[in-house]
């Protein structure tokens, strides 16, 4: 690969309400897709004097220069802390449902198909493609139960340079016969496999690591969940991702399982030893004090994820996303694809901003709503630590990996057009509120192009 220059206007985020954007910035990628410089202020006339000056070895080849245009953006890519790649065909189904009606009557059935690997091949190559046409560059993604679809999920990223983690999605009970893991044993045999399969076609984890996915308490035996929990202690290398506190009906269903636990997921998921740093926790929508402190302690992430909370689940969910940044909580997003009906991370930033203005509201004005800064930050530096990937990616600091997208914001679309007086943060605030997939021009996952 050889290195690539951007000339232009540049935005990234340092802390939630830390958004800078650098206009005639100049950012070098080196050959192997690590960002090696980003120079600020420099006028495009004196581009090739200061590349020059930089001796970069091999230079860039003068069409590896690129001078953006106005309207054009340079930011990191979008990373998606929580999606089910075996749902992207039945995105915008049951809507509405409560979440174990929704799983029985709508997704079960549907992700009893993976076990036809033709048919997983197909999905996911579509699934994997459409996240990366909207700039997803990083996912973490829930599988089916089953091993062999898994290990074709991540073959498809490695090919198309996703950066992923796929997880086989553990669940021996509770979930209809046609769908569930053979017995403890079987889903724990097949978990090894997968995390083989991972280290096999990507030894180092240049993109892709297996991530431990019991699917809830509700669908795992306690010696499922325990077994689980050995594997993780074992592999300080894999993340672990689960959902937590997302709905009354799946709570109540969890606290008579487990009483042991006083209703409390947290005590839970501790207990079989699945809560660490490297724990993505999605929803978070219904959290006592007592829980918030478990999670701030362990260093646990939270996946936001509020298109779903308010149309999937039951009632109208809306996570205290102010009150976890408030208490140095990681927060990211995800789209829940498709509990969540839209796959687009630009839309569960804008609807992150209405879940936080409802929060707003229900907590008589405490929990400020969020801002424009802060939903891009979410889907962006935040998820980058949701994933502790954080030393490779989110924003553009020298010496992380290259991953980002050019934003065209006079691209044919419905965006809200452009006018002659827009300052930069302008074209920036209307691409995160009205921009689509078609603005995201160009995709880059460790210096390499990978927009299908
Ligand atoms: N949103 C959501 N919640 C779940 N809880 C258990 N499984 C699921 C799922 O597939 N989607």
């Amino acid at each position: 690969m050889s290195s690539i220059v951007f000339h232009g206007t540049i935005a990234h985020s340092l802390e939630p309400s830390d958004l800078i954007i650098l206009e005639n910035a100049l950012l070098v990628v080196d050959s192997n897709g690590i960002i090696a410089h980003l120079i600020e202020n420099t006028p495009r006339s004196s581009v090739p004097s200061v590349l020059s000056s930089l001796n970069l070895s091999p230079a860039p080849a003068p069409e590896a220069v690129r001078l953006l245009p106005r309207g054009s953006l340079l930011i990191p890519g979008f990373v998606d802390t929580h999606n089910h790649a075996p749902q992207w065909a039945q995105r915008g189904l049951g809507q509405s449902m409560h979440i174990l009606d929704w799983l029985d009557r709508v997704t079960f059935p549907n992700e009893a198909r993976f076990a036809d690997p033709t048919y997983a091949r197909r999905v996911y190559t579509s699934c994997v493609d459409g996240f990366l046409r909207q700039g997803v560059t990083t996912a973490s993604y829930y599988g089916s139960l089953h091993a062999e679809a898994t290990n074709i999920l991540a073959d498809i990223c490695l090919a198309k340079g996703q950066r992923a983690f796929v997880g086989k999605c553990n669940m021996d009970r509770n979930a209809p016969a046609y769908y569930r893991d053979a017995s403890v044993e079987a889903s724990l045999e097949d978990t090894e496999k997968c995390i083989a399969h991972i280290r096999k076609i990507d030894p180092e984890g240049r993109l892709l690591k297996h991530v431990l996915t019991p699917r809830f308490a509700i669908t795992c035996d306690p010696a499922l969940l325990e077994g689980l929990g050995k594997i993780a202690a074992a592999n300080p290398d894999l993340p672990i991702q689960t959902h937590f506190n997302e709905a009354e009906q799946e709570m109540a269903f969890t606290r008579e399982l487990f009483p042991q636990f006083g209703g409390s997921e947290a005590d839970l998921y501790r207990h079989y030893g699945l809560l660490n740093e490297r724990s993505i926790l999605a929803h978070c929508c219904h959290m006592t004090e007592y829980e918030i402190s478990v999670l701030k302690e362990l260093e646990c992430g939270v996946a936001h994820c509020p298109v779903s909370n308010m149309t999937v689940g039951g009632g109208f969910m809306a996570a205290p996303v102010r009150y976890f940044l408030k208490r140095g909580i990681k927060v990211g997003l995800g789209t829940d694809s498709g509990g969540g009906f839209s796959s687009s991370i630009l839309d569960a930033m804008r609807q992150a901003l209405v879940a936080s203005n409802a929060r707003e509201v229900m907590s008589q004005g405490e929990d400020k709503g969020l801002d424009i800064r802060e939903i891009f930050y979410l889907a962006t530096l935040g998820g980058a630590r949701v994933c502790c990937l954080d030393d490779k990616i989110g924003n553009f600091k020298v010496g992380k990996e290259f991953d980002a997208l050019v934003i065209d914001a006079n691209a044919p679309g419905v965006m809200t057009m452009l006018e002659d007086e827009d300052s930069t943060r302008t074209i920036f605030d209307k691409f995160i509120m009205t921009g689509d997939d078609r603005n995201i021009k160009e995709v880059y996952v460790r210096g390499r192009s990978v927009k299908v």
